[in-house]
């Protein structure tokens, strides 16, 4: 099988510099992404997910060192909406209906009514939303309307999801329920995904790939290529190999502590 480096970053730093004095976000960070991987990105608060998600996204601007997304700066990749961005919280405009809040996008890039339309109903398919396109988001649980966030960041349809904890404010349950669809979407598209998280299990259930991060300044202390296979029904969970990864991954994050003392 080819495989297709879709995002790299080398030899990344970031330093914010603030009133209160230089922040290190991120330091000599060097990582391939390939297309279609589920990558997550694990770490203690403050150790520099969202920053270099934010970067990837050319949000941020690196004070050394490069991101490459489709073999073009990441200024470029966003000029040509190389990715949608799916925020922790759903961020639906109250006065928009569901399909109003998807097509705003659609909208901005200047997208034909007929498309607008044709991608709108799509998306809201994918993520299992049919049927509520005419709904206000707060006629919807947080969960839909996290999936409603979700269609819309895949309305135009970007081959890279980047993806910031996105279920963290949501309960175990409707989580568990959202990781398994997330996972039926990204096996059906083929995109690549960037997920950020705090949680072990998630990491492990989702993901082709573990990123795990220490912090200050934040840096990668493993990389965990993941041994299972790619149809992963929820009870995956209680068997030994998802138990050794997300031993890996804890093993990681101590490691990462052990350092700041
Ligand atoms: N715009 C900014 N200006 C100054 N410092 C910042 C800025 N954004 C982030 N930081 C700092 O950079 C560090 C990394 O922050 P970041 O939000 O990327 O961490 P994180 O791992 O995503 O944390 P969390 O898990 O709490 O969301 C933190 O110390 C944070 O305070």
């Amino acid at each position: 099988m080819t495989t297709e480096t879709v995002i790299k970053a080398e030899n990344l730093d970031l330093t914010f510099h603030t009133n209160d004095g230089d922040v290190h976000a991120l330091k000599d960070i060097n990582l391939d992404i390939q297309k279609g991987d589920f990558v997550s990105f694990i770490g203690p608060s403050g150790c520099g997910k969202t920053t270099f998600l934010r970067t990837i996204a050319s949000l941020e601007t690196p004070t050394a060192g490069s991101v490459c997304v489709n073999g073009m700066s990441a200024e470029e990749a966003r000029k040509k909406r190389a990715y949608g961005y799916v925020f922790q919280a759903a961020g639906l405009y109250p006065w928009r209906t569901i399909r109003g809040n998807i097509r705003l996008p659609l909208e901005i890039m200047g997208f034909p009514k007929k498309e607008q339309e044709d991608h709108i109903s799509k998306v809201l398919d994918l993520v299992d939303l049919r049927g509520f396109g005419k709904k206000y988001p707060w006629q919807l649980s947080g969960g839909m309307q996290q999936r409603a966030s979700i269609a819309r960041a895949l309305a135009f349809d970007a081959e890279i999801l980047l993806m910031d904890e996105p279920f963290g404010a949501l309960d175990e349950i409707v989580r568990d329920h959202l990781n398994e669809q997330l996972l039926q979407l990204w096996d059906r598209t083929n995109k690549t995904i960037c997920f950020v998280t705090h949680s072990i299990p998630e990491a492990v259930y989702l993901s082709t790939k573990i990123v795990v991060m220490s912090p200050r300044p934040g840096r990668i202390s493993d990389v965990i290529e993941s041994t299972l296979p790619r149809e992963r029904p929820l009870d995956i969970r209680d068997t030994q190999e998802f138990l050794d990864i997300a031993h890996r991954v804890r093993e990681g994050l101590r490691a990462g502590h052990a350092y700041d003392e």
